[in-house]
C-alpha cells in the first residue's frame, strides 16, 4: 500500500508508536533521533522491514513524503530551523507537538515555499490504543489532495478524524487538556507537601479517589515537556490556569468562611450554567462510581469517607467563569479529559451526592490541610505557567515526579485498565 514515504523526526514516545503501526500497514517509514541515538535506534529497528533508520533529518527530509516532526514542543522551532530548509520539493510537513501556534510558526519560518503544511495530533498517550480516538488534522497550506493524502496514511490507525484550524485546536487544548493536567499536578503537589501517598490513607479510596490518584500518577510518570509545552506555549492557557488557580481560592475561602449559603449558591449557579438545570438533563451520566471502585491502588475502607471535592467543584466553577461548555469539546478530547467531565458529572448530576460534598466542605475539617496545600499549587502551577518558564516548570514537576516514582508502575497498569474500561463503557452508551 506504501505508495509514498513517511518521515518521522524524533523517535520519542509517539515517534516510535507511529512508525511501529504505520509500518505495520505496509507504509516505508524513514525516522531519526538525534544523531547520537542512531545506532540504539538502527539495532532496536533492525528486524521492522519497513523502517529504516537514518543519521539525522536531513536524510529523513531529502527523502521523505510526509514528514512529521514529533519532537518536544519547546525545541520545534531549532529543530525545523535545522532540517526544514532540506525537505524534498513538492513534500508535505507535519508535526505532533500539541500545541500548534509554536509549530505553525516555525512550518511558515523555515519552510521552503513549495512545502506543503498538513500536520497533526493524537489526542491521546503513546500507551493508548489509537482506533477511535480522535485524531486532529489541520490542512494548513496544503491542497485537498495533500490532506487526503496525510488522511490515507493515517487511517491505519483507525482514528476519528477531526478536522479543525490550528486556533480552534489551541483554544480547545487549553480547555481541555491544559486545566485538567494543572487540577492533576495540583492535587500530587499537596499530597507530596503534606508527604502522603493517598492510596495508603483510608480517606483517599473509593471510586472518585482512585480516578484522581491513577491520573495524577499517569501524569506525574509522564515527560515534564509534554505537559510544559502544552500549558505554557499554548496561547490560550494562562487565562485558563488563572481561573482555575482563582475558582480553587474563592471556594476555599467560602469554605473556611463557613459560609454555606455564599457556597451553596455558587455552586449551583455553576451547576445550572455547565450541566442545566437538573429537570433539563435527562441524559444519562456518563459514569458511576461502582464502575469505579474497581481500580485502587489501595486497600477499600468498610465506610467510604466524604469529601468535599474542592478540585472537581473548582473545575466547574472555572468552566462556568469562562463560559465553557465542556460537552462541546467531546469530539476533541483526551480519554483523560472524558474521565475528568466524567467524575465532575457524577458529583454535580446526582443531588445526593452533591449535597454531601457541600455538607462536607463547611461541617468537616479533614481535608483543611490538603486543600491549603492544592489551593496554594493550584495557584504556583498557575504562576509558573503564566511567567512562561520553562525551567521553573521542569524543577517542580521532576521534583514531585521523583516522590512518587516508586508506584508508577502499578499505577500505569492500572490507569490502563481504567480508561480501558471506561472507554468501553462510553463507546456502549453511545451505540445504545
Ligand atoms: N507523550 C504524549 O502523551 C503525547 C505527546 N505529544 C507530543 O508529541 C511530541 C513528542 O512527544 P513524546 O514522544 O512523548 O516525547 P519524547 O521526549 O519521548 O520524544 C521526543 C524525541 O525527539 C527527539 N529530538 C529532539 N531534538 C531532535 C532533533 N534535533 N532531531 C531528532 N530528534 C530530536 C528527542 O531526543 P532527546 O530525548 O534525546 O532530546 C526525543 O527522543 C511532543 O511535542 C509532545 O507534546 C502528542 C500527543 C501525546
Ligand atoms: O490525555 C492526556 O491529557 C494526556 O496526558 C496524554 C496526552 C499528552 C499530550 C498530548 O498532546 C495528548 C495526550
Amino acid at each position: 500500500m506504501g505508495d509514498a514515504i513517511v518521515g518521522i523526526i524524533g523517535m520519542g514516545d509517539m515517534g516510535k508508536m507511529y512508525a511501529r503501526k504505520l509500518s505495520a500497514a505496509g507504509w516505508k517509514v524513514h525516522a531519526c533521533d538525534l544523531p547520537d541515538r542512531y545506532e540504539e535506534l538502527k539495532k532496536e529497528f533492525a528486524d521492522q522491514k519497513n523502517i529504516e533508520i537514518f543519521p539525522n533529518g536531513h536524510s529523513v527530509s531529502r527523502s521523505s513524503d510526509w514528514i512529521m516532526y514529533s519532537v518536544e514542543a519547546k525545541n520545534i522551532d531549532a529543530v525545523v530551523a535545522r532540517y526544514g530548509p532540506s525537505t524534498k520539493q513538492g513534500a508535505i510537513v507535519g508535526g505532533q507537538t500539541s500545541t500548534k501556534a509554536p509549530e505553525i510558526a516555525a512550518f511558515e519560518k523555515h519552510l521552503p515555499s513549495d512545502v506543503q503544511i498538513v500536520t497533526c495530533h493524537s489526542l491521546h498517550g503513546p500507551g493508548v490504543n489509537p482506533k477511535g480516538q480522535p485524531l486532529v488534522i489541520i490542512n494548513h497550506r496544503g491542497t485537498p489532495a495533500a490532506a487526503a493524502l496525510v488522511e490515507r496514511i493515517l487511517s491505519c490507525l483507525e482514528p476519528k478524524f477531526v478536522r479543525i484550524s490550528a486556533e480552534m485546536h489551541d483554544r480547545i487544548t487549553a480547555d481541555t487538556q491544559a486545566v485538567t493536567h494543572a487540577a492533576f499536578l495540583s492535587m500530587g503537589t499537596a499530597w507530596q507537601a503534606n508527604e502522603q501517598f493517598p492510596w495508603e490513607l483510608g480517606r483517599y479510596t473509593g471510586g472518585i479517589e482512585n480516578v484522581k490518584i491513577n491520573l495524577m500518577l499517569r501524569i506525574y510518570s509522564n515527560k515534564w515537556h509534554v505537559y510544559a509545552g502544552l500549558a505554557i506555549l499554548n496561547p490560550s492557557a494562562k487565562a485558563q490556569l488563572r481561573q482555575y488557580a482563582r475558582s480553587v481560592t474563592e471556594l476555599f475561602k467560602l469554605m473556611l468562611a463557613g459560609d454555606a449559603a455564599g457556597l451553596r449558591a455558587r455552586v449551583y449557579a455553576a451547576r445550572e450554567a455547565v450541566f442545566g438545570k437538573e429537570e433539563e438533563t435527562g441524559q444519562e451520566l456518563l459514569l458511576d462510581e461502582q464502575l469505579l471502585d474497581r481500580f485502587s491502588l489501595g486497600e477499600k475502607p468498610a465506610m467510604r469517607v466524604k469529601n468535599n471535592h474542592l478540585s472537581l467543584l473548582a473545575m466547574v466553577d472555572c468552566w462556568w467563569k469562562l463560559g465553557i461548555v465542556p460537552y462541546d469539546h467531546m469530539i476533541c478530547s483526551t480519554p483523560l479529559f472524558r474521565l475528568w467531565l466524567g467524575i465532575t458529572e457524577y458529583v454535580y448530576r446526582n443531588e445526593d451526592v452533591l449535597a454531601e460534598c457541600l455538607d462536607t466542605a463547611i461541617t468537616d475539617d479533614t481535608f483543611r490541610s490538603d486543600d491549603l496545600e492544592f489551593t496554594f499549587a493550584a495557584r504556583d502551577w498557575a504562576e509558573r505557567v503564566a511567567l512562561g518558564h520553562m525551567d521553573a516548570y521542569r524543577d517542580k514537576f521532576e521534583r514531585i515526579q521523583t516522590y512518587f516514582a516508586p508506584r508508577f508502575a502499578e499505577a500505569t497498569k492500572l490507569g490502563n485498565e481504567m480508561l480501558k474500561t471506561v472507554e468501553e463503557h462510553l463507546e456502549g452508551r453511545k451505540q445504545n
